[in-house]
């Protein structure tokens, strides 16, 4: 098949560029580099520079490649900048998005999938969150995503567009190869955040929190390798091709660690000590976000391969040794 990948130099879209090639597929990848990385991308996959909001450009790109799908990873995700400046994720995330489905509907094309987020569900009201879980984001990112996960159920009553949203939990990990992986500016994350400050790059790891209403006190999260995060990707292409519809899927291990968990397992894959101090709490963050795939798992045939966190660690802490943007 023949993808576009809108957002394919960023940390996600990157991994699933090398997935898709490495499984046959033809791919464009179309991004503005606001936060991915031109290396990230093979210089054997045509990449084209541009705005998903500039219609233009689309429009030529669509008038040039027949593409059998879109996967959209384009968006501003960092939920405190969010809260202090709405309008750029309000932009970004919705009407750019929405230039990219009037574009798709002009051009014919009938499958998309869409990056969403666990942010979608605000603070958890249960242990594990499955896709019945009401949706109350307690952020703008979180809207923006909710926004456009409503317009893709409309967009498929009145245009026939078929999509999955997949909601990630936390994204982690590199390519085993080391050659991708996350760089991001500034860095928020706490994986690659913990990583640096092994290496003493940067300031030292603070841990927002440890007075949470959790097993040590610190927040518990789901991480899921990326390379599984792309294996979805292309499976709800295929499950597209024999379900109508909008349809949304969790995506995690079903498995929460805390962060002082996080810190221990470093110490084992790294064999170095995480130098850390305990810091307030972050603004926004729920003390426990674990996902339940298992829709993604029954309808999709979703099978995450790298589910264990030290494996996870490893694939991360392989490209932290030798980032190479
Ligand atoms: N990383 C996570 O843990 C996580 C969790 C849940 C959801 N998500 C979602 O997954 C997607 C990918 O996340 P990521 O961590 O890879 O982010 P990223 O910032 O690394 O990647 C986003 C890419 O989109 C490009 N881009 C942004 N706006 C654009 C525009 N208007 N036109 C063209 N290109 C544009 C950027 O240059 C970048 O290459 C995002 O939609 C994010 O909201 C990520
Ligand atoms: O330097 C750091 C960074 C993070 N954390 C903590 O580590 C946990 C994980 O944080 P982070 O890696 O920033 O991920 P989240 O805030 O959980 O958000 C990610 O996962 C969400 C879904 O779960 C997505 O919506 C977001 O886009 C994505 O960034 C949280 O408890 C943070 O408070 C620290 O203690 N120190």
């Amino acid at each position: 098949m023949k993808f576009l990948i809108c957002g394919g130099a960023g940390y996600v879209g990157s991994h699933m560029v090398r997935y898709l090639v490495e499984n046959q597929h033809e791919v464009v990848v179309y991004d503005d580099l606001s936060t991915g990385h031109r290396e990230a991308v093979g210089d054997d996959v045509p990449f084209v520079h541009g705005d998903v909001g500039d219609a233009v450009t689309l429009w030529r790109l669509f008038a040039t490649h027949k593409f059998d799908a879109v996967m959209h990873f384009c968006a501003r995700s960092l939920v405190g900048e969010s809260v202090v400046d709405p309008y750029q994720y309000y932009r970004n995330n919705v009407a750019n998005t929405l230039m990219l489905l009037a574009a798709m509907r002009e051009a014919g094309i009938q499958r998309l999938v869409f990056s969403s987020t666990a942010a979608v569900f605000g603070n958890p009201r249960s242990d594990t969150i499955d896709e019945s879980h009401p949706t109350d984001p307690i952020n703008p990112y979180g809207q923006s995503k909710l926004m456009i996960e409503r317009v893709l159920a409309d967009a498929y009553r009145a245009y026939g567009l078929r999509s999955v949203a997949l909601r990630y939990f936390n994204a982690a990990g590199a390519d085993p190869s080391g050659s991708i992986g996350e760089s991001h500016h500034p860095e928020t994350h706490l994986i690659p955040n913990l990583l640096r400050a092994v290496l003493g790059n940067g300031p030292g790891l603070k841990v927002f929190g440890d007075d949470y209403e959790t097993r040590d006190g610190t927040c518990v999260r789901d991480y899921v390798h990326v390379n599984d995060l792309a294996s979805a990707h292309l499976l709800a292409v295929e499950f597209l091709e024999e379900n109508e519809g909008a349809f949304t899927f969790n995506l995690g291990n079903g498995e929460g660690f805390s962060v002082r968990e996080v810190i221990a397992a470093a110490q084992r894959v790294t064999g170095r000590p995480v130098p850390h101090v305990i810091a307030g709490r972050r603004p926004g963050d729920p003390p426990t976000l674990v996902a339940s795939s298992l829709q993604a798992r029954q309808r999709l045939g979703w099978q995450p391969r790298i589910g264990v966190l030290d494996d996870i660690l490893g694939s991360a802490w392989r490209w932290h040794l030798q980032p190479r943007y």
